[in-house]
């Protein structure tokens, strides 16, 4: 950095008073040219001064203009390989698998380790580790230790959570009947029908039951959001479970991954192929009896590949349909349950103009009902609350509950 330069001396000269005036006027002439030069010298200064000043601001704007093309420049994902001696490791990038020789910087260089998930920029330069974090890993996947859905709050599909009480909860409660017996439980249960039945909360009320941990993954955003990292995070998901057993692992819309082959051979494809693969070799090599279970749901289970059904794979499988008139009364009265509800209200009544409606579609009504009798300046919630809720509904997405209540799962 260069020093400011030094300031000139103050001019100063002793005057004497009793010289004689002509003299003194020479001394006082050069005493102003004294001043006047200084000046000029300080002026100088401060103009190199605003230069440099200048010339600063501009170099300070440029690393912010390069600072935030770093920030938002995108970042490719990649595993490191192998560290070598002499500073540089081998990368292979997600996606196309494409091996590369990198150097590393020294700041990362002691902090890099073979297996790493790393990201790095258009010419393979490391610019991060990635932490639990970051990693995709921990975005794609949902972990709850125990999650708050019981059976009791479960309506209108009693047969189905008897299904899967006997399927997914008896083996890990009690593994040793099964043992006694000499039979394999079910390997994995898929659960199939239209969106919003209770497929997610059917899982989710064994994991609470059996006080297993519930890690759920959604089987589109496999193959949408993490691109190229689809077959890493299925043996991430399984290890994930294998550290946190017992467990019960939800794979949400498998049909994403379980397509039936298509004849393209788009990339795009590939893909999903090989994520469904080693979905398929997790399955495979997976202890029955173990403390893990695997539950997927679908709602398009006329694309799902026949190869996931085999045995040993999604063996058991439980159709969950649209609640019929009793259902919908349950679990209207499962979602009124903390709600200050009228004694004018008639379940069964809303339950016959409810047809075709899923559990979710029947959850909102309840709410909308409770918003008409906020709106309505009450604290509970009347018969006619309801009417309107189901008016609304009706003319908001009339299109919607037609769409779902046909919805093609078979
Ligand atoms: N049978 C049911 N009993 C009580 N509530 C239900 C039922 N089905 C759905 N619901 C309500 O709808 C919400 C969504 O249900 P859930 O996520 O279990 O549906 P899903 O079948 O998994 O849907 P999707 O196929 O869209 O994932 C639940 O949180 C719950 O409030």
């Amino acid at each position: 950095m260069s020093r400011s330069p030094s300031l000139p001396d103050r001019p100063h000269r002793d005057i004497d008073p009793d010289l004689p005036d002509d003299e003194r006027l020479e001394a006082l002439r050069g005493h102003y040219a004294d001043l006047v030069d200084v000046h000029e010298q300080l002026e100088s200064q401060l103009e190199e001064a605003e230069d440099r000043r200048q010339g600063l601001r501009e170099k300070v704007d440029r690393v912010e203009r390069e600072n935030e093309t770093l920030k938002s420049s995108s970042l490719y994902i990649a595993t490191v390989e192998d560290v070598m001696d002499d500073g540089e490791v081998v990368v292979k990038q997600h996606g196309n698998n494409q091996e590369v020789l990198t150097e590393v910087s020294s700041r990362m260089a002691d902090r890099v380790e073979a297996g790493d998930r790393v990201a790095v920029n258009d010419s393979f330069a490391i610019q991060r580790i990635l932490d639990a974090e970051t990693d995709a890993r921990a975005q794609s996947m949902e972990i709850t230790e125990k999650p708050a859905v019981g059976y009791e709050d479960i309506g209108g599909i009693d047969e189905q959570v008897r299904e899967v009480r006997e399927a997914v909860e008896q083996p890990l409660a009690d593994p040793e009947i099964f043992e006694e017996v000499g039979i394999e439980p079910p390997s994995g249960v898929l659960l199939y029908g239209p969106p919003g039945t209770g497929k997610t909360m059917l899982a989710k009320a064994v994991a609470n039951k059996t006080d297993a941990t519930f890690i759920k993954m959604a089987g589109s955003e496999l193959v949408r959001k993490f691109i190229g990292e689809g077959s890493r995070l299925v043996r991430d998901l399984f290890e994930m479970a294998r550290e946190r057993e017992p467990a019960i692992i939800f794979i949400d819309e498998i049909d994403a991954i379980a397509t039936t082959r298509t004849e393209s051979k788009t990339s795009g494809d590939a893909e999903v192929q090989r994520t469904m693969m080693q979905l398929l070799s997790e399955m495979d090599g997976f202890e029955a009896r173990g403390e893990i279970r695997i539950i997927a749901a679908t709602n398009r289970f006329d694309m799902l590949d026949r190869a996931i059904l085999r045995p040993g794979r999604f063996d058991r499988l439980i159709e969950v349909p649209e609640p019929d008139r009793d259902g919908r009364e349950q679990i209207l009265e499962i979602h009124s349950r903390g709600m200050n509800v009228a004694d004018d209200v008639e379940f069964a009544e809303l339950a016959d103009d409810t047809e075709g409606y899923s559990g979710a579609e029947i959850e909102s009504l309840a709410t909308e009902a409770g918003m008409f009798a906020i709106r309505n300046d009450r604290e509970e919630v009347r018969h006619q609350d309801f009417l309107e809720a189901f008016e609304k509904i009706e003319n908001d997405d009339s299109s919607d509950v037609v769409s779902s209540a046909g919805y093609f799962y078979q």
